[in-house]
């Protein structure tokens, strides 16, 4: 086994061995986060003869839990590799240990966005709704926003009401918003199915009543590890809070520059406050950079630095000179995706593989020009996202037939009973969705027990029904991926697919098969059926890795915690990054972040690019403010600077800037926040509208919500 102190700096050992109590470490981007982190594991362990079991180390990602699991089984050669997840994933963990506390059954339902999107379709057609009342991702939304801020003890309604009281107030209500909302919530109590913000709350409401439970993991948690604190959200911190009462060893690393999801919840305050709340804390700070060559990281300081809200810390370079950092500016989109293939092109010459070249932007739509280039100059690439892995019908097809074995939920039910076709069409569906209604049962068992039934003559019900039994009966002792191999197979799934000529479903199949396996010999602690279709509802897309030699395109959002050695950032234009929604300076500075962190991914080499032409609301493009941003010595554009356009855009910017000046008096607060109003008192903001200039305000005291300016005096409150 390897010395797991060994290669460390100065800082980095410092944080590896500072074990017992609180300790903070605020490190910059490629500073090496990641593998102090991962010693430190190793290293608790190795060293002082730690077990893995009584180690939680929170990631960001589920990706990154998985290579995290990766290293550490290297350098400790255990296999079991303890608690390392999201905040959700080990929010699973507990509730599958105890969630019987809420009376909920192990076999919970993790719900995803398809999931809820399935449940909402059934509201709507029960209660004639349609998508203009509301969209489908409006109302995922409005739940979202409705069980963080406006109902916050929602949860009681699944956890204290039955059913039926449940259904009833689902039957009564009238508004759309309340029809959706408790139309959810039965769906939801219907399946025990859980959707990612209940994962928390569940896990932090059983912590809070059950006394007992709190104290196991409180005391099984021996040492606590944070990743990415600097996105932490309130409900994730009051967790941490929890769990790490008792031993109070807990370990936080954070880029408070990387902070790119304060429009999600996460608050860098907590990083950098931290000290406030625990005074014994122990800062560490890790500025040298081993990712980026001295150039990219010259553009990464000098752009960063223009960020007025911040802790002043250049990223210090370890490695030799490189290539200088190339700025290109294109007539239209067209031109510059030509140039990027160009220049992807000689790279690829010089011997650097097409892997090794990762394209980002803000958003998805800019892929569109670039892949016609691409397609047109047989760049072979390949695009994360757009359509989520996970999300895509085939997939969903197949963790269904996975979760028919566990669970035979009628989720699950609905979506592969007749696919391939078993002619139990919708006639049909409705017959055993009146059948269960009646007799309080499940869609599987209405089949099960009407499979002589006049009405299912000349279907292929009966093979279903066997089918589904004979794999469940051993599902739980085999491996998953051996079971997934044989349900697509028997259940005519891939044969279907084959008749199709859906070659590329296919492909994704073979892809899930892979991480399937990958999943069983990485996870460390037992990969069953139903673990893993617990943990499977919270993979993303980035958690399956293609082999193939292609460019990857994805979006800045998407490459947080990764690195690439060359990286060409796309679409620098005002409008598009920063996004045309940037309408408050705390937003403009986190989408200056965000660029931060595209640029700081690139190890090698760093391509920025911009083109002319005009926004989607008329307005002409200029470059971004950011490539302004970046001292021009430290930049090689690759034609004479245009600077009628530079001195335009210049203009158009410092006006936008004076506008969001404006805005920004008055508007401190973020949604969430506790606040008191002379009149009214105390309440919580709900809403931000910073085209109205408005706070949306739920007051304490009053039934209905008040839209109040934001140059009202309101003072902001703990509680
Ligand atoms: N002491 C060291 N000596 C040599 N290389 C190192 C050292 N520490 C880290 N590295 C290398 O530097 C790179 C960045 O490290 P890592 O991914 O851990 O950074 P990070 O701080 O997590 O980055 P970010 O926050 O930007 O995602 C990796 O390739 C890693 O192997």
């Amino acid at each position: 086994m390897e010395d797991v102190l060994q290669g460390l700096n100065v800082a980095q050992y410092e944080a590896v061995t500072t074990t017992e109590g609180m300790v903070r470490v605020i490190a910059g981007a490629g500073s090496g986060k990641t593998r102090a982190l991962s010693r430190r594991f190793a290293y608790l362990v190795n060293d002082i003869g730690i077990l893995p079991g009584n180690i939680l180390c929170v990631t960001f990602t589920n990706k990154s839990a998985n290579e995290m699991r990766q290293r550490i089984h290297l350098l400790t050669g255990d296999n079991d590799t303890g608690y390392i997840n999201t905040f959700h994933g080990f929010c699973v963990s507990v509730l599958q240990e105890d969630s019987y506390a809420v009376q909920y059954p192990k076999s919970f339902l993790v719900l995803d966005h398809a999931d809820i999107d399935a449940m909402l379709k059934i509201i709507y057609e029960e209660r004639g709704l349609t998508l203009r009342n509301m969209t489908f991702s409006k109302a995922r939304d409005m739940i979202e926003m409705r069980k963080l801020t406006k109902e916050p003890l929602y949860y009681l309604d699944l956890i204290q009401m039955s059913l039926e009281e449940l259904q009833e107030k689902y039957r009564t209500a009238v508004e759309t918003n309340d029809i959706i909302f408790y139309g959810y919530l039965y769906q939801q109590k219907k399946c025990f199915g859980l959707d990612y913000d209940d994962l928390i709350i569940f896990t932090l409401y059983i912590f809070e009543q059950n006394e007992e439970i709190r104290e196991k993991w409180q005391k099984r948690l021996e040492y606590i590890m944070i990743d990415e604190f600097q996105d932490i959200d309130k409900l994730q911190y009051r967790l941490m809070e929890v769990l790490c009462g008792y031993h109070k060893n807990l370990f936080i690393v954070g880029d408070p520059d990387q902070t790119i999801y304060t429009w999600r919840g996460a608050d860098v305050k907590f990083l950098l406050d931290f000290d406030k709340h625990f005074p014994s804390v122990k800062t560490i700070m890790m500025m040298e950079n081993y990712r980026s060559t001295p150039e990219i990281l010259s553009v990464a300081n000098s752009l960063i630095a223009k960020n007025k809200n911040r802790m002043q810390k250049d990223l210090l370079p370890t490695l030799p000179g490189g290539k200088p950092v190339f700025c290109h500016h294109g007539k239209t989109a067209e031109e510059e995706a030509v140039w990027m293939a160009k220049k992807i092109e000689e790279l690829h010459e010089d011997g650097v593989p097409y892997r090794d070249i990762t394209i980002l932007y803000r958003a998805h739509y800019l892929t569109r020009t670039v892949e016609e280039v691409f397609l047109k100059e047989k760049i072979p690439y390949t695009i994360y996202s757009g359509i989520q892995f996970f999300g895509r019908m085939e997939i969903k097809d197949a963790l269904s037939y996975l979760r028919m074995l566990a669970y035979k939920d009628d989720l699950s039910f609905a979506r592969v009973a007749n696919v391939p076709k078993r002619n139990l069409g919708e006639r049909r569906m409705a017959f055993l969705r009146e059948y269960a209604e009646q007799n309080q049962c499940s869609l599987y068992d209405a089949l099960q027990k009407n499979l002589d039934h006049e009405m299912m003559k000349g279907t292929k019900a009966a093979s279903f029904v066997s089918l589904i039994e004979n794999l469940a009966s051993n599902a739980a002792e085999r491996p998953v991926s051996e079971v997934l191999s044989e349900i697509l197979d028997l259940s005519g799934y891939e044969k279907m697919l084959r008749t199709e000529g859906s070659q590329e479903r296919l492909d994704n199949l073979a892809e899930l098969k892979q991480s399937v396996y990958e999943y069983e010999t990485t996870c460390g602690e037992e990969a069953t059926l139903e673990h893993y279709l617990t943990h499977v509802a919270l993979f993303t897309n980035n958690d399956v890795e293609s082999g193939k030699d292609q460019v990857r395109m994805m979006t800045v959002h998407s490459a947080k915690g990764l690195e690439f050695p060359y990286v060409f950032l796309c679409g620098m234009n005002e409008g598009i990054f920063p996004s045309r929604k940037t309408n408050t300076k705390q937003a403009m500075e986190e989408e200056r972040r965000l660029a931060f962190v595209a640029v700081t991914r690139a190890k090698k080499g760093l391509f920025l690019s911009e083109a002319e032409g005009r926004n989607f609301d008329g307005s002409m493009r200029y470059p971004s403010r950011f490539l302004l941003d970046i001292d021009e010595k430290y930049l090689t554009h690759t034609e004479p600077l245009a600077k009628d356009r530079y001195a335009e855009a210049r203009r158009y910017i410092d006006g936008k800037e004076k506008y969001l000046e404006e805005q920004e008096k008055g508007a401190s607060f973020i949604s969430g926040d506790r606040i008191q109003h002379p009149i009214f008192g105390k309440g919580t903001i709900l809403e931000v509208d910073m085209e109205r200039g408005a706070y949306l305000i739920r007051f304490d005291k009053m039934q209905t919500f008040r839209s109040i300016s934001i140059r009202a005096k309101l003072e902001k409150i703990d509680f």
